[in-house]
């Protein structure tokens, strides 16, 4: 499970653009749940990522996982335990690098040294077999530099290699963004694939309503730092884009939008 607990995130604090984003911000995500987190520009969906994954400090309130606090480690250290995809592909690889050295440092996260431990034979029949899965023609790439890869395929890779090792949670931040529609359907088909098989507990931030509703069991919505829609199980089965098409009218009327 995972806990945000009373979170205070003010940015540029004592200035005269400071900012405060979240004011006793809560927020439970319990086990295998798969989030789907939308809310208009600047609600604060890429910052509570952020600071669930370490990436920004906190004025003040707590991270918890699996009941553990982990408020004060650091971001490489939540990483041992969070898989997190960006929505630039040339986030979570390394472009200069082959397919074969990216999965290999993938594989040994966490490990003191991960390049040093090269790939065995083993290990590299079994990064063919996961790229072939996939589906995206890696397979034969293996020796290919990631900077040579479509967008698509560099997701895809960047999926892959986010829950390369056991994780806890994968966090997916507009994984889907910089995609054309038939690719970006087919990476989120992927993800719904991974996380079932996994049954892996995945937030999912995406401006995409209709992933949004089609995928989760869970859909949020933010608006200027706060939670204003949070449903579940049926209830969410039963949300339409319409209803949440609906919800963003009446905010940006609310804001004079
Ligand atoms: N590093 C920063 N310094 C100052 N302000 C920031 C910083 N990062 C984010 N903000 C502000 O915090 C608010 C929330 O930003 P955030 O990126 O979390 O929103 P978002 O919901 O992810 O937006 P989008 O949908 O546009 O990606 C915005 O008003 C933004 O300007």
């Amino acid at each position: 499970m995972l806990e945000l607990k009373k979170i205070c995130k003010y940015y540029n604090p004592g200035t005269i653009n400071e900012m405060c984003l979240f004011d006793q911000f809560d927020l439970k995500v319990e086990q295998g749940e798969f989030v789907s987190v939308v809310g208009s520009n600047g609600s604060g969906k890429t910052s509570m990522l952020n600071i669930i994954c370490g990436s920004i400090p906190l004025e003040s309130g707590q991270v918890l996982m699996q009941g553990r606090d982990i408020t004060r480690k650091k971001e490489y250290q939540r990483n041992a335990k969070i898989g997190r995809v960006y929505q630039n592909p040339a986030m979570g690889t390394c472009p200069s690098m082959t397919i074969l050295e990216n999965l290999s440092l993938a594989d040994n996260k966490g490990k003191r040294f991960g390049l040093g431990r090269g790939s065995n034979k083993a290990r590299v029949e079994a990064y063919r077999e996961e790229l072939r899965k996939l589906n995206l023609g890696l397979e034969d790439k293996l020796e290919v530099k990631v900077g040579a890869l479509s967008g698509g395929q560099r997701q895809g890779l960047a999926l892959l290699m986010a829950v390369m090792t056991p994780i806890d949670f994968l966090i997916l931040d507009e994984h889907t963004a910089a995609l054309d529609p038939k690719t970006a359907d087919r990476i989120m088909e992927l993800t719904s694939e991974v996380v079932k098989e996994k049954n892996l507990t995945t937030i999912m931030v995406t401006h995409n309503l209709r992933y949004a509703v089609e995928y989760g069991n869970r859909l949020l919505m933010m608006h200027q730092g706060r939670v204003i829609l949070d449903k579940k199980g049926q209830e969410k089965e039963k949300t339409s884009v319409e209803e949440i098409l609906g919800l963003f009218n009446e905010i940006s009327i609310e804001c004079g939008n």
